[in-house]
């Protein structure tokens, strides 16, 4: 599991840790990691041009102590000062190695291998500086490498909101924890690969983290297994209310995805039976209203219901609900605040704006205090999706997980009933809320990558290029294939 801290919470476990330590071991630390980082990616230390960005604070003082080891490896090393001053100590240590302070930044960034972006880390406020702006264009505009120390200069690392430009790195080496700015978008495209330098904080830093991001390991753990008395009511039922005369194929869909979320059958409720058993003849059907469809541990309301039939009759279910698209249209807080069972709503980012009475882009650029905000206002579980899809638990404290198997591939039509039908299976298979919405994102984002890979059927690892578009179904299709992946284990815990 990979967790990331907020800065107050980094900021408090690197002092206890700097207490203890003689003065300036912790930036020697952080820069021996950065240097190694950054040599890694030259291939060939002796020679590069390597270009430091430097800001007033100790995120330049980072860059211009590995600036200096990278310069007694014999890179030509030259600093950019952006702000008012630089750390004295670390621009005496670069000078010391033969690195210099560059005559003309622009002709230096033209010529850089590697550029090392030490504008701002922990510390920065707001977007880069009018005066940077320039400079970071130049250097992305250079064809070096851009590798950002801690963060993305111009990113908020708590929040994961970019105001005006920040700089768009190649990789960032990052010290001592995560920050959610870089798991969470918009940020998290601005970070490219991050790499984590210990710096020797664990142990120091609180219980629980602001945000956590589960690995194949953490899945697997969490993914039902029948046991040898299993029958099908034992696995869990999982009721779909979806689709209607007008949209047949999101019930489709949505049973497309409950079948493969490990409940031990699945039960339609709805006018589209008939298109449902067409294709998926193990379907239990019903024509409805939910309250007269029999027995079900768990519902699953909305795709394309058009309208919001039955959405107060599975609210009143003792049961735990799943409601997503046409069903969150009017629903009302006071109501899912008063069920004895769980709630879990998997809004996109209209949507959530829609219930939160905000725009759409507001809840784009803070996707982290919107699922948190709407998660409080509901009592209940939320799963935002977009890019980094969240899930944000309605008690506070509990760290919101972050989902990193998303990929574009998946903003396709029906993508997101196949979701809720997954989803809603793993609830009635007795998952948690929160990890039925967890496990749920990652196997969906898991199986779109394998289908968008070499379409759904195929075994084994999925290559990373040579994507292709893809249908719902095949995500839908695909699953089995990443149940299978995520059992395998794979080395990713
Ligand atoms: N505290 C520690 O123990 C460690 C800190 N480290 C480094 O120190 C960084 C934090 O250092 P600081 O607290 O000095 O903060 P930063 O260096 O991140 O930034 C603060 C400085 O930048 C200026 N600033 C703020 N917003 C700005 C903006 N938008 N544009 C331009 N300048 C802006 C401030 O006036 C201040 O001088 C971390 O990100 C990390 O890189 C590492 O060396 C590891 C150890
Ligand atoms: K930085």
């Amino acid at each position: 599991m990979r967790t990331a801290y907020r800065v107050q919470d980094v900021r408090a476990a690197e002092a206890a840790l700097m207490a203890r330590l003689p003065e300036g071991a912790l930036m020697r630390r952080a820069a021996a990691g950065l240097a190694a980082a950054c040599a890694g990616l030259l291939g060939r230390v002796y020679g590069a041009r390597v270009v430091l960005l430097v800001g007033s604070g100790d995120n330049g003082g980072d860059a211009l102590y590995a600036g200096a080891r990278l310069a007694r490896r014999g890179a030509g090393v030259s600093a950019v000062a952006l702000g008012g001053r630089v750390h004295e100590a670390g621009l005496a240590a670069l000078l010391a190695a033969g690195g210099r302070v560059a005559a003309d930044p622009h002709a230096a960034l033209a010529r850089a291998d590697l550029v090392l972006d030490g504008i701002t880390g922990i510390g920065g406020r707001g977007g880069l500086r009018p005066e940077a702006v320039p400079v970071v264009r130049a250097a992305r505009e250079s064809g070096a490498v851009v590798v950002a120390v801690d963060l993305p200069s111009g990113v908020d690392a708590d929040t994961g909101a970019v105001e005006g430009e920040a700089v768009r790195a190649d990789a960032t080496v990052t010290f001592g924890a995560y920050k959610p700015g870089l798991l969470v978008d918009p940020a998290r495209a601005y970070a490219g690969a991050v790499r984590l330098v210990d710096i020797g904080l664990g142990g120091l830093l609180p219980a629980a983290a602001e945000l956590e991001a589960l690995q194949h390991a953490d899945v697997a753990r969490l993914l039902p297994v029948p046991g040898a008395e299993s029958d099908k009511y034992r696995r869990g039922v999982v009721g779909v209310v979806a689709g209607s005369a007008r949209y047949p194929g999101a019930a489709v869909l949505a049973v497309a995805g409950a079948l493969r979320g490990g409940a031990g059958a699945v039960r339609y409720v709805g006018p589209a039976g008939g298109a449902v058993l067409a294709r998926y003849p193990e379907t239990l059907v019903h024509p409805g209203p939910p309250g007269g469809a029999g027995r079900v541990q768990a519902w699953v309301i909305g795709p394309g219901l058009g309208d919001t039939p039955g959405v107060d009759d599975v609210l009143a279910s003792d049961a735990p609900v799943l409601v997503d698209a046409d069903g969150l249209r009017l629903l009302d807080p006071a109501a899912v605040r008063a069920r004895p069972a769980p709630t879990l709503l998997t809004p996109h980012a209209g949507e959530a704006a829609a219930l939160l009475g905000t725009a759409r882009d507001e809840v784009e650029a803070r996707r982290l205090e919107a699922v948190r905000e709407l998660a409080g206002r509901y009592g209940a579980t939320v799963l935002l999706k977009g890019s980094t899809t969240l899930v944000a638990d309605p008690s506070p404290g509990v760290p919101v997980r972050v989902n990193p198997t998303g990929t574009p591939w998946l903003a396709t039509a029906g993508s997101g009933d196949v979701l809720s039908g997954l989803t809603g299976s793993l609830l009635a298979a007795g998952l948690a809320p929160r990890d039925a919405a967890s496990a749920g994102a990652y196997l969906h984002g898991l199986a779109a990558r394998r289908a968008a890979a070499r379409g759904a059927h195929g075994a084994g690892p999925a290559p990373a290029a040579g994507a292709a578009p893809l249908t719902a179904h095949e995500v839908a299709e695909a699953l089995p294939g990443a149940w299978r992946d995520v059992q395998g284990g794979g080395g990713r815990g």
